[in-house]
């Protein structure tokens, strides 16, 4: 730590609107609605409730690849229910719309928010300089004074029968004071090289671009596309004692040994069997 800083690592000035800027869209409206591009329009409103209602309240009417962005959410929501809490220019808080198409079977779908956190993560990792990985399912986790802290999650749900709403939220320039659960932490804690929203939100969407366009030319195919090695290769949980909180208040614990091809979490049992999790809450024990 650098003489004048707080405690907690950030910056000792005052944190005010100067250093919470607004997004520049006309500068992001230049660089990403080229021709050819996924991304086909691009809206960043100035305080909604949630950006994934308001994307899927609008999906019959909308192409495939609008992008709607919120500087503030007021009502913003989580898996599994939960809330998604950040003061506003803080973090993305971004929504997608895609249309997979005939050509990747919908039981492939389900690898979107695998993509997601695939596409964040890399992309946050080479704009912003800090190591990212994954807390299966798309959790997006930071290393903050030696501690994993979750810096982003993405919430995919279906709109109609042929689109999906993919959102992100992902904290950018949050300072320790301000973390909304203990667990979770911000590009800013973990020193990143820049915490400029521009950047960040430009490389989100193009890694999201580029890994969306793999997995539809390989047909959804997680194996094909690279996504699945890909994924592995991010996966912080693989590998670690974890206990998994299931829908229902069952769990299990064991060690967390693969990604099968339905993107599920395969965890060894101390009996010797295997059980797979499609939905729920992972902890990390400790390493394996
Ligand atoms: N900005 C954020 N950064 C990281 N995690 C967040 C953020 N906002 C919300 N969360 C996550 O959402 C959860 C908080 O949501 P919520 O307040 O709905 O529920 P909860 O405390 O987990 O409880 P419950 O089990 O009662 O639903 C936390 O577990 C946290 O992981
Ligand atoms: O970790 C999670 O549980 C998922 C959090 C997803 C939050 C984002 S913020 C933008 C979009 N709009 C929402 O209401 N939720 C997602």
């Amino acid at each position: 730590m650098t003489q004048g800083n707080a405690p907690d690592g950030a910056p000792a000035s005052r944190w005010s609107d100067l250093d919470r800027p607004p997004l520049n869209v006309p500068a992001l409206r230049r660089g990403l609605l080229v021709p050819g591009s996924l991304w086909t329009s691009f809206d960043v409103v100035a305080s909604t409730g949630s950006t994934n209602s308001d994307l899927a309240a609008r999906a019959a009417e909308l192409p495939e690849g609008a992008v709607l962005v919120a500087e503030e959410q007021t009502a913003g929501r989580g898996r599994l229910d939960r809330s998604w809490i950040a003061p506003a220019r803080s973090g993305i808080f971004l929504s997608v719309l895609l249309r997979p198409g005939a050509g990747v079977p919908v039981e492939r779908w389900g690898w979107l928010p695998l993509l997601a956190g695939v596409a964040a993560a890399t992309g946050l990792a080479r704009a912003a300089g800090t190591d990212m990985s994954l807390k299966w399912p798309n959790d997006l986790l930071v290393t903050v004074r030696g501690e994993e802290r979750k810096t982003g999650g993405i919430l995919a749900e279906r709109a109609g029968e042929d689109a999906v709403v993919l959102g992100m939220g992902i904290n950018v320039s949050l300072r320790a004071g301000e973390l909304p659960v203990p667990a979770a932490g911000s590009l800013a804690l973990a020193d990143a090289v820049s915490t400029d929203r521009d950047p960040l939100l430009r490389a989100v969407l193009r890694s999201l671009e580029h890994w969306y366009g793999e997995w539809r030319a390989a047909g959804g195919d997680p194996a094909a596309s690279g996504l699945q090695a890909a994924y592995a290769a991010g996966c912080a949980t693989l590998g670690r004692t974890v206990r998994a909180e299931l829908p229902g208040g069952t769990s299990a614990t064991g060690e967390a040994v693969a990604i099968d091809g339905d993107g599920r979490l395969v965890i060894a049992l101390p009996d010797g069997t295997r059980t797979t999790v499609g939905a729920g809450d992972i902890v990390h024990l400790r390493p394996a």
